[in-house]
């Protein structure tokens, strides 16, 4: 569903992801692992179609086939607005202070869907209850809820949504380790549940192997790995993998 193929991305002249080809297969979860700087946040900003004015990418990111770099940005928005949703790493950058959640939540769920109030209510309202959200925070404002709550919000927007794709940009990492265990079993009930495809962006080896299917190693800005999840834990093949896993487990 989701093809790069020899992605590469500069800007200025300098190099920030070279050649990346990987597949994220229909309704699994594949998670894009590696160190700081490796280019993971490229590779997402180009899937995205949210690279800085003066980036240059060269390749093909296919989508269903078709080759989302090479349409208008206007036909581009609307494939992403369609079928794309993503859960960046700190949700509190991804609400305003000053706005009730309730307006908020309408805006990233029933508001982008074309949906009335009416029904953006009842809809999330049973989200809630099954992601074992208080309705009060309906009512609240951002700085009164924790980074736990705030994540999971986000994650009943995904749910309203029912994208093809979540995007999940190192989605726990402001978070700690009993939230980020929760945000991950909603994140695999999602999948589980609705089909998702998900695109699971983090740093940490270990969440990636209990979480995804297969999993896309990066470094400085390449692709030095993919393999399923389960080969990769066992049997890494290249040196840096070798050292992720030996560090890790
Ligand atoms: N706008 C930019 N201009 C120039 N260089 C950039 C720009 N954005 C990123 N880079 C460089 O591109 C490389 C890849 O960065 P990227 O943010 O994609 O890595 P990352 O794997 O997502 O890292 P992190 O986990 O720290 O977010 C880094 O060397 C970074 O300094």
């Amino acid at each position: 569903m989701l093809n790069l193929k020899n992605v590469s991305v500069s800007i200025n002249d300098k190099d920030l992801i070279q050649h990346i080809s990987f597949t994220v297969p229909e309704h699994e979860i594949t998670a894009v692992i590696g160190e700081s700087g490796s280019g993971k946040s490229t590779t997402i900003s180009a899937i995205l179609g949210i690279l800085p004015a003066q980036a240059d990418i060269q390749g093909e990111i296919l989508w269903h086939d078709r080759n989302i770099l090479a349409i208008s940005s206007k036909e581009r928005s609307t494939v992403g607005k369609t079928n794309f949703f993503t859960i960046f790493q700190d949700a509190a950058n991804s609400f305003s202070p000053t706005t009730k959640m309730r307006k908020q939540l309408y805006m990233f769920s029933g508001q982008r869907l074309g949906h009335k109030e009416e029904l953006f209510l009842s809809k999330m309202s049973s989200i809630f209850k099954d992601l074992d959200l208080s309705e009060d925070i309906l009512q609240s404002y951002p700085f009164e809820l924790s980074g736990g709550m705030l994540q999971r919000c986000m994650l009943a927007c995904a749910f309203y949504n029912e994208p093809a794709l979540l995007i999940a940009d190192e989605p726990t990492s402001a978070l700690d380790m009993l939230h980020q265990q929760e945000f991950i079993k909603l994140l695999k009930n999602l999948n589980n549940r609705l089909g998702t495809t998900i695109l699971l962006i983090t740093h940490d080896l270990e969440m990636a192997v209990s979480t995804a299917q297969s999993i896309v190693v990066m470094k400085s800005g390449e692709v030095v790995e993919t393999g399923q999840a389960s080969e990769i834990f066992e049997a890494p093949k290249h040196p840096y993998t070798k050292r992720l896993v030996a560090n890790h487990f």
